[in-house]
């Protein structure tokens, strides 16, 4: 029998528990007891479905649960805790325990009485996901050793308990090394390795202990995750390292492997191959050109294969048939039932929960979508399809249901516009580049906005108060009028308009008050776009997004944004910043039609965001960011899958950007600063001034600017808006005049990092005044 099997679960819950529980917590509203019953509970019901849907005995996960984030969870279990969080616990005395650490870990702590002021470990996007990770700090000499509270095993007993028998999931030793990095102090002593392998003695008895504990514990297998087999590797290091770990770990567990996101590639021949695991997982939706390699690899080492058909990053229902006719493909191929498995692609854990809150949806766009809990069911209903019996009636009628609904959206009238078709047939070569080039526009935009040495802005958004969330709560509930909503967005905006003038800054914005997310707003005003009211997926510890999703050709019905824009630049004589977010950003932070390549999608929107720059500069707004800052995150995991991925990206940008007069200053933003692989496309990209997020980054990274001889206008942030802490005067300017070291002083535009709508205004206001007092000190230090 091929069975189903699951690789994780979204954590959050139906209706967003997990984050509303542990920001109760965070907020003193709950003890710690009550969020880890709570904790529980969640874990129960998310076990229950996965056993309720059909997922086979002991191919449901465990330790799949995070209260923050994975890589934290295993941080914090093989006790690779940095000094300055376990020195928060000595100040704190008693108060602060393992789960506070923990916390403090992702959260930063702060506590002036007691002198405590750690902030954040550093935080990265997994892979080419919208997921975020805490990153592992390593000493030159780091020990590791397992924490008292060994949570996987914890959470497979607790699963046992309730009558269910599952898997659990664990980062593999070498991706948690190879995602990890060395600690400053490490880097500066030349005593550090060069590689973090080298970490592989000490970590490697660690997760012998843990593999152990699991097998006493009762588990029949253990999941490793492998994800970094889906990227260019150096073979010759990483090939002995997994040698070396999967012989002695596969001795002691049976091992499902598993990787996603991408194709092994030649790590399948050139790592993969000799290792002691007994089943092999690959992502079949990213990469189905590999399935021959895949079967042809598991034949000849006696592996089993779990087979992802069911697309884990997106939501759209799988094509049940053509999946059938892979397994049955490597069934004919000599492969037993009982050695395959049909799975999701990857973790569930990018998936939101339940279509079945879904009650506003259009219908018809609802019957072609399965969220994770529907997929589990896509999961089951493959392997039963599978049987060697004939169906039964139930599974025959749900593949035709599932057969029906996948024709009735192709042919659907739904997702094609003819006025759009007829646009992207006619997309001339001069719709791709401004007018004239950027000395010429400089020289007008200056003239024009009249703006100081050393302008002063801010990246868009400014704080999003309980307020402003309530109030667009109530306007949806029906509680609260259209009117009475707008005319309170109408003096927020007016707030922040008399607040930046105060403060003395250069170009203002309207600070994206009337913005639920930055994606999500324009999707719910993009035809081609439909949203739902609960899709929420996890983006970093508690924050999650709810993306939307392009179902069809994507067009702009009306104005998305001019209304609030004109309204805000008609109230200062200061330039106001338009604020848009990119084509690129759209796509990749969206779920995306999987009927036409990504590329053709993304010239849509651009057209779409095209026509709104133009009319916000015919309503008199003369600098214009179009926000970008997935560009680098939507980069394939592979190099040499990159050059194609940069061109149209680019050329994207550009076609949103490019409709407008010389005089305006087209802005764009990026959330990173490490530009030195993709440098030149950065240049292609055209924008008059870029904003970057800088100041967690280490300065050096702005030599590319130098190197690269960058000429138009660059603003990397001088303070980091992550934390509550206000930086002072001194600080910020001796960043500035770092930076000076890099940047010529005439491109230089001083801005804190981008974000701010996660802060609260006392932050942001003193931050920003000091931010605007140092612009004075560098004009008066400049003319001196
Ligand atoms: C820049 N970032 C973004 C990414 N992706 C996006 N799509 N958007 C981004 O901004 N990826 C990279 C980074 C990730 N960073 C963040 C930062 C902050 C958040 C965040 O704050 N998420 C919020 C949800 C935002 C939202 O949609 N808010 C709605 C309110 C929804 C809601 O929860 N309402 C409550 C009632 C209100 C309340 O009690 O506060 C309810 O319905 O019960 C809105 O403003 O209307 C979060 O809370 O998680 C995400 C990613
Ligand atoms: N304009 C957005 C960019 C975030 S990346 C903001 O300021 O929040
Ligand atoms: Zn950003």
């Amino acid at each position: 029998m091929v069975r189903a099997l699951n690789l994780g679960f979204p954590r959050m819950g139906a209706n967003r528990d997990l984050k509303k529980l542990v920001e109760a917590h965070w907020a003193g509203k709950i003890d710690e007891q009550a969020l880890i019953d709570g904790a529980a509970k969640i874990r129960a019901a998310h076990w229950k479905i996965q056993a309720d849907a059909g997922i086979a005995a002991g191919q449901i996960p465990s330790n799949d649960f995070a209260f923050y984030d994975q890589m934290l969870d295993h941080i914090a279990l093989f006790q690779v805790t940095p000094a300055r969080y376990r020195d928060v616990a000595a100040k704190a005395g008693a108060s602060v325990n393992e789960l506070k650490t923990y916390f403090a870990m992702g959260r930063g702590h702060q506590n002036k009485d007691l002198g405590i002021d750690v902030p954040a470990l550093e935080m990265k996007k997994w892979f080419d996901t919208n997921y975020h990770y805490m990153v592992p700090e390593f000493e030159a000499n780091q020990t590791f050793s397992l924490a008292s509270f060994v949570k996987p095993v914890a959470e497979f007993k607790e699963a046992k308990a309730l009558g269910i028998t599952t898997r659990p999931v664990i980062v593999g030793p070498i991706t948690f090394l190879h995602l990890g990095k060395w600690a400053r102090a490490a880097n500066k002593e030349s005593a550090a390795p060069a590689s973090r392998l080298a970490l592989l003695d000490a970590l490697l008895p660690v997760y012998e202990s843990l593999l152990q504990q699991l097998k006493e514990a009762g588990a029949e297998s253990v999941q490793i995750d492998e994800p970094i087999l889906t990227l260019d590797l150096p073979t010759e290091e990483y090939k002995p390292a997994y040698d070396r770990v999967y012989s002695r770990l596969g001795g002691i567990l049976p091992i499902l492997l598993a990787s996603y996101f991408g194709r092994y590639g030649e790590n399948l021949d050139r790592i993969v191959k000799g290792l002691k695991i007994q089943t092999l997982h690959a992502d079949l939706v990213r990469a189905p050109e590999e399935l021959d390699a895949l079967v042809a690899f598991a034949k000849d080492a006696h592996v089993g294969l779990s087979l992802g058909l069911i697309d884990g990053r997106n939501i759209w229902k799988a094509d049940l048939a053509a999946a059938k006719a892979t397994v049955e493909k490597v069934l004919g191929q000599g492969l037993p039932a009982d050695q395959l498995f049909v799975s999701p692609s990857c973790s569930l854990l990018h998936s939101p929960h339940s279509l079945a809150a879904e009650e506003k949806m259009n219908p018809v766009i609802k019957n072609w979508l399965a969220f994770a809990v529907e997929k589990l069911d896509e999961v089951v209903l493959l392997a039963k399809s599978l049987a060697p019996d004939t169906p039964s009636p139930e599974v025959q009628a749900a593949l035709a249901q599932n057969r029906a609904a996948n024709q009735d959206r192709a042919a659907s009238k739904l997702i094609r516009n003819d006025q759009v078709q007829a646009r992207m047939a006619d997309l001339k070569d001069d719709l791709f580049n401004r007018a004239a080039p950027y000395p010429v526009r400089a020289k007008e935009q200056a003239d024009k906005l009249k703006l100081p040495l050393f302008p002063t802005t801010t990246i868009g958004s400014l704080p999003q108060t309980k307020e402003i969330r309530m109030s667009r709560l109530k306007l949806k509930k029906g509680e609260m009028t259209e009117q009475a909503y707008d005319e309170f967005i109408g003096q927020e905006i007016l707030g922040c308009i008399k607040k930046q003038e105060e403060w003395g800054l250069d170009v203002l914005v309207h600070g994206e008050c009337e913005r639920n997310d930055m994606v999500e707003y324009f999707g719910e005003r993009l035809d081609g776009y439909v949203f739902s009211q609960n899709g929420w997926v996890q983006s970093y510890g508690s924050r999650c997004v709810k993306p939307p999703i392009i179902f069809g050709d994507v067009s702009r019905p009306k104005a998305m944004t001019v209304r609030w824009s004109k309204y805000a630049a008609e109230r200062t004589e200061k330039p106001m910043k338009g604020m848009l977010t990119g084509p690129v950003t759209m796509l990749q932070w969206s779920f995306v039609r999987n009927d036409q390549p990504r590329k053709l999608t993304t010239y849509q929107l651009a057209l779409a965001i095209r026509d709104e720059v133009v009319d916000l500069e015919t309503a008199g707004i003369a600098c214009i960011q179009i926000d970008e800052p997935a560009i680098r995150e939507g980069l394939p995991l592979r190099r040499s899958d990159w050059a194609t991925y940069l061109e149209w990206a680019s050329a994207a940008f550009r076609l949103s950007a490019a409709g407008v007069q010389n005089a305006t200053q087209i802005h764009s933003h990026f959330c990173y600063s490490d530009f030195n692989d993709i440098f030149p496309t950065i240049q292609s990209l055209d924008a008059d001034v870029i904003t970057i997020e800088n100041s967690r980054s280490d300065l050096k990274l702005l030599k590319a600017f130098e190197q690269y001889g960058y000429q138009a206008g660059i603003g990397p942030g001088i303070y980091d808006i992550h934390s509550p802490r206000v930086p002072s005067v001194e600080e910020m300017k001796e960043r500035v005049d770092a930076m000076l070291v890099f940047l010529k002083k005439e491109l230089l535009w001083l801005n804190p990092d981008c974000g701010l709508k996660t802060r609260g205004w006392a932050e942001t206001e003193a931050a920003l005044k000091n931010l605007c007092t140092v612009a004075r000190q560098c004009r008066e230090a400049a003319t001196a």
